[in-house]
């Protein structure tokens, strides 16, 4: 198995005392690995300094072997990121912004900008301004921002935000076609735990900052009939009670 990112051991504390401590774990080709978590139990802040938007303390985050603090363009050059809202120009349609984001991937054509668009459904919508885009809309665009270079490690920060039921299912369509057909690897942040069971094979519970556990989806399943079970009887051992 050949291991695409491994975080070691990240700590990553804000001045008002909060933020994520110890947090270990890797990611194997073609893993869809979610990252499940309460608000503010540390998910973005994980996501971000993988991506080197913010720094650790005492960690080491390795991405294809390169350590993310020390050479990060290098590092991030198979990565695609969607964290917090999409990063999109409001007064450009889909396509000028995809066209924007394809000058940084020399081998990204206009073929692939429309396979993108077709991909993620906003192909109809392509010419339109994306200031009137709705939230799904942009969040389909921002999904189609972060898989434009056909990135081998994808990261994003609750994918599903803002989409209705039939565009949450085409966006797990997505990330499982590309993990099944690519080999691409997916670390998936949210805080609803049916759509981390329906998309993952592995899950990462994180809570007050602090990795519960780590665990492939069949193991987390197999003494429990939901994910959502796994994920309150670890806050129950991590507390000692049931109210959570
Ligand atoms: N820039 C910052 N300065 C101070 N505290 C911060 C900062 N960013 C995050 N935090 C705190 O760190 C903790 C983890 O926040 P983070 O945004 O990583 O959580 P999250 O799991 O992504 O939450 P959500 O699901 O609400 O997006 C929270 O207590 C948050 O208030």
């Amino acid at each position: 198995m050949e291991t695409i990112l491994e975080v070691k051991n990240l700590t990553k504390l804000y001045k008002n005392g909060r933020g994520v401590k110890n947090i270990s774990f890797s990611i194997q080709k073609g893993d869809i690995v979610g990252l499940l978590g309460p608000n503010g139990s540390g998910k973005t802040t994980i996501m971000k300094t993988i991506m080197g938007l913010t720094h650790g303390s005492e960690s080491s985050v390795t991405v294809f072997g390169n350590d993310v603090e020390t050479d990060v363009e290098k590092t991030l050059e198979k990565v695609g990121g969607l964290i917090e809202r999409p990063a999109i120009f409001e007064h450009l349609s889909a396509k000028d912004n995809l066209r924007m984001m394809a000058r940084y991937y020399p081998h990204v054509d206009e073929e692939r900008i429309q396979q993108v668009l077709e991909a993620t459904r906003i192909s109809q919508y392509q010419k339109e301004k994306c200031g009137k885009f709705s939230l799904g809309m942009k969040q389909r665009l921002g999904l189609a921002l972060a898989i434009l270079s056909d990135p081998e490690l994808v990261i994003l920060d609750e994918p599903t935000n803002g989409l209705d039921i039939e565009g949450t299912v085409e966006i797990r369509e997505i990330i499982k076609k590309m993990s099944a057909e690519k080999g691409t690897s997916f670390l998936i942040a949210s805080h609803l735990a049916p759509e981390i069971e329906k998309t993952c094979n592995k899950v990462a519970i994180v809570h007050d900052g602090e990795l519960l556990s780590f665990e492939t989806m069949e193991e987390a399943l197999r003494l429990n009939p939901t994910l959502e079970d796994y994920f309150l009887s670890k806050v129950k051992d991590k507390r000692g009670s049931v109210l959570i």
